[in-house]
């Protein structure tokens, strides 16, 4: 008892859209992947714009109903899928059928769209021809190989389909053919191997994938390069674009690259503060406020907690003090592999660790079920000092379907500190109640 496992994670930076980076967009997508283990639940509608209107809108209820080859079948039940998540509902009947169709998908990630269109080139694919007929882009190296992966788990059954990946550091002979149905590469080791180096006849593909396009139009060059693929491509190949977010941008290059196509858009469920009891405390230090941390862990039971710093430097302070009270402190910071941050959230979503300790929105889309207490040590501000409400909301919001009740406490340290709680309290419109550590009493009522 009152030992406080911590973790303090440092994701600074990378979940802020505005001035995300490609580089930080791609860890981001890689972290989201190798965390995930199952469907992100949707509770929320498809929205379908069909590109004939006239033709009957078809969803599937069961993978039966799309009259798979048994092999691929197999090899979706043996990744431990039993029915269809709601975008392959709409989107497998689109991607498979004759003629085939052009499809722009948006939807969060973990949503089902990569094993979607995985099912899509594997169905597509004709063994009997020892050339590329399939090609997928992806943003980076990492990503291409999780979705190869994606390819060879769902084609075990099926092992005269065989896969290639285009990335760089992959070195072939001058005047190699490839012989791999299905390529998976990145943008411009891809644009090289049609073009100089030919080791794929662009002219030959029949489904042509571009994953990711969020992340990849945040990559310099990656647009482009995309662009010059698809021009070369034959004009009855399929197109199939998918993206977590869909901007301006994103949507002008899918209409770039995709012509007539379906849509289909599957919204995130916004996130509200409803269900959120909001607090402040009133402190003069970060000592104080690490004091006041202290005696609502002395007196309130909380299962699991993630304290918010504004710096990666506090947050490595926090980590050291409560450490030297005797506390269990696991350290994550900005510097470590994607892979080490994947597998600190993983501890802490398994309950190893009680406390993360963050720099920033502990990525959006990582959701933790079970964090009941979000602590700001210190309240998000934007690079002007401006309060990031955005982020508040982010930190703390929960989405109906986590709709549990959850705690806030905002830890108050100056006036200017002060004022910032006053903006966000009057654009949420929600009161943030005063609440003093000290007093045993009040701090019992706040934990039912
Ligand atoms: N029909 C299904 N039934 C059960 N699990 C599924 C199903 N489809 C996909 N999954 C699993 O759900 C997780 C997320 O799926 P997938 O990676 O396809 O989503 P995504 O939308 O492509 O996400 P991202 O954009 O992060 O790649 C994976 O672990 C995948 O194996």
């Amino acid at each position: 008892e009152g030992w406080i496992d911590v973790v303090a994670l440092d994701l600074q930076g990378l979940m802020r859209a505005s001035v995300q980076s490609g580089e930080d967009k791609a860890a981001q997508s890689l972290l989201n992947k190798l965390i995930r283990s199952n469907l992100v639940n949707t509770t929320h509608q498809v929205e379908v714009l069909q590109r004939d209107p006239n033709s009957p809108l078809y969803s599937v209820k069961s993978f039966e109903e799309l009259r798979l080859k048994p092999q691929l079948l197999q090899g979706v039940y043996k990744m431990g899928f039993n029915r269809p998540s709601k975008i392959q509902e709409n989107a497998l009947p689109m991607m498979l059928a004759e003629p085939p169709q052009n499809l722009i998908a948006q939807s969060q990630s973990g949503t089902g769209k990569t094993a979607a269109f995985v099912l899509a080139m594997l169905s597509r694919v004709n063994p009997a021809n020892a050339f590329p007929q399939c090609l997928c882009l992806s943003p980076t190296y990492e990503l291409a190989l999780q979705t190869g992966k994606v390819i060879q788990q769902m084609g075990k059954c099926y092992p005269e389909i065989e896969l290639a990946y285009a990335v760089r550091g992959n070195k072939l002979d001058r005047g190699h053919k490839l012989s791999e149905q299905i390529v998976i590469g990145t943008p411009g080791t891809v644009l090289d191997w049609c073009t100089k180096l030919r080791f794929i006849d662009p002219k030959k593909i029949k489904v042509f994938v571009l994953d990711e396009a969020d992340v990849m139009i945040a990559t310099q060059g990656h647009q482009d390069q995309s662009i010059r693929i698809q021009r070369m491509l034959p004009h009855d190949c399929q197109m199939l674009f998918f993206s977590a977010t869909f901007e301006e941008s994103v949507w002008k290059f899918a209409q770039k690259v995709v012509p007539e196509p379906n849509i289909i858009k599957l919204k995130r469920e916004e996130e509200t503060l409803d269900t959120i009891k909001q607090y402040y405390v009133m402190c003069n230090s970060r000592d104080e406020k690490f004091q006041a941390l202290c005696n609502l862990y002395g007196s309130i039971t909380i299962a699991q907690a993630m304290i918010f710093c504004h710096t990666r430097k506090t947050a490595s302070w926090l980590a050291g003090e409560l450490s030297k009270e005797g506390h269990e402190v696991a350290l994550l910071s900005g510097e470590m592999m994607v892979e080490q941050r994947a597998a600190v959230i993983e501890r802490f979503r398994e309950g190893k660790e009680k406390v993360l300790v963050t720099t920033n929105v502990c990525a959006r889309g990582i959701d933790v079920e079970q964090v009941s207490v979000v602590m700001n040590f210190d309240l998000p501000v934007d690079k002007d000092g401006n309060p990031d409400n955005e982020t508040y909301l982010h930190r703390i919001g929960r989405t109906g379907r986590f709709g549990k009740r959850g705690l806030a406490i905002n830890l108050i340290d100056s006036k200017h500190s002060m004022n910032i709680l006053t903006r966000i309290q009057q654009h949420f419109n929600k009161k943030i109640e005063k609440l003093d550590t000290d007093d045993i009493d009040e701090l019992e009522k706040i934990a039912n």
